[in-house]
């Protein structure tokens, strides 16, 4: 059974935007599915439903599945309990999540306290400081300490992803989480997710518009166009250009809809242009100062952005 089954899912946004139609999707423990698509195709819409957050006036329909458990419907103090506990959050603005007025260690032990992880300061201390280690900040204690201003802003998304791991959920959503970032640190973010996914089998739902993004997560894309899933496949088949033509297999790929690794049909060619050199996927670097060091980067063939008007912003 998978970890999360989206099933035949459809969200319309107050005023009849049906802003996700019909989407089924699954993930599996460990896994990363990565929701592509340009602005207002419904990736965020998505996101936050799963979440249980679709807006205020929205009509839901279909079923999401986490481990088994039908979130659709569980009435607010559950659905609480299940985000945070189960399902971590990291947005694109780390202040969405962050206090600016405490400490981020007191942000963790909290967060570690509301989920009955941690009786005291001195056990929520002990945990926090591990977790700060695990979101790759380098200097813990100095984290730990700090207000969200005082970091840098890749540190401050490392802090939020601490926060968000914090609860050992099993299924991460970041949405955009690294579009405020610049290209390097955004690279680093990315590889963290990673490492976080495969060391702590943690399922990872990302929501991006930036095809280098999806292809440095990589494992699966699902490509959303006006709320319709128009593709699902492996990264590496999807995201490829095509032998000189600089074209990927992502437009021409129709999903079977259920999240499946399977190719089915061809149609229409998407075209995707290759990087300009200062767009390049960055290479792992040494440790520059208050940015830990890169994982090596993913085996992907190199820098993808979207053409105008396609699946970039
Ligand atoms: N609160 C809302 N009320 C009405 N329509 C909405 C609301 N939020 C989103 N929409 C509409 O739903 C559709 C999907 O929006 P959504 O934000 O999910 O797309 P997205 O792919 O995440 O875009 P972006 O990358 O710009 O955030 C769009 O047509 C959008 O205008």
């Amino acid at each position: 059974m998978s970890l999360l089954a989206i099933d035949h899912l459809t969200v319309h946004h107050p005023g009849g935007t049906r802003a996700v139609d019909d989407v089924s999707l699954t993930l599996d423990a460990g896994r990363a599915l990565v929701l592509l698509g340009a602005s207002g195709s419904g990736k965020t819409t998505l996101a936050r439903t799963v979440l249980g957050l679709p807006g205020r006036g929205t009509t839901v329909r279909g079923s999401i599945r986490l481990g088994g458990t039908e979130l659709l419907g569980l009435p607010e103090r559950a659905l609480t309990r299940v985000r945070g506990r189960r399902i971590g959050y990291v947005p694109q603005d780390p202040s969405a999540t962050l206090d600016p007025l405490r400490r981020i260690g007191t942000q963790l032990a909290e967060v570690l306290r509301t989920h009955r992880l941690a009786d005291t300061r001195q056990a929520a201390r002990a945990v926090a400081l591990p977790l700060l280690t695990a979101a790759g900040l380098p200097d813990p204690e100095r984290a730990a300490h700090a207000y969200p201003h005082e970091l840098s802003g890749g540190l401050r998304q490392r802090a939020a992803i601490a926060l968000a791991i914090a609860a050992d959920p099993e299924l991460l959503i970041a949405d955009e989480p690294t579009t405020a970032l610049d290209t390097l640190v955004r690279a680093r973010i990315l590889d963290l997710f990673t490492t976080l996914r495969t060391r702590c089998n943690l399922a990872l739902l990302l929501v991006t518009h930036d095809l280098s993004a999806a292809a440095r997560i990589g494992d699966t894309v699902a490509v959303l166009e006006e709320g319709r899933l128009t593709a699902v496949g492996p990264a590496q088949e999807l995201l490829r250009p095509d032998k000189g033509s600089g074209r990927t297999a992502g437009g021409e790929i129709r999903g079977s809809g259920n999240g499946e690794s399977e190719l089915l049909a061809v149609g229409a060619h998407r075209e995707v242009r290759a990087a300009s050199g200062r767009e390049q996927n960055p290479k792992p670097t040494a440790r520059t100062g208050s940015e830990p060091a890169a994982a090596p980067s993913p085996p992907f063939p190199g820098p993808l952005v979207a053409s105008e008007g396609e699946v970039s912003k």
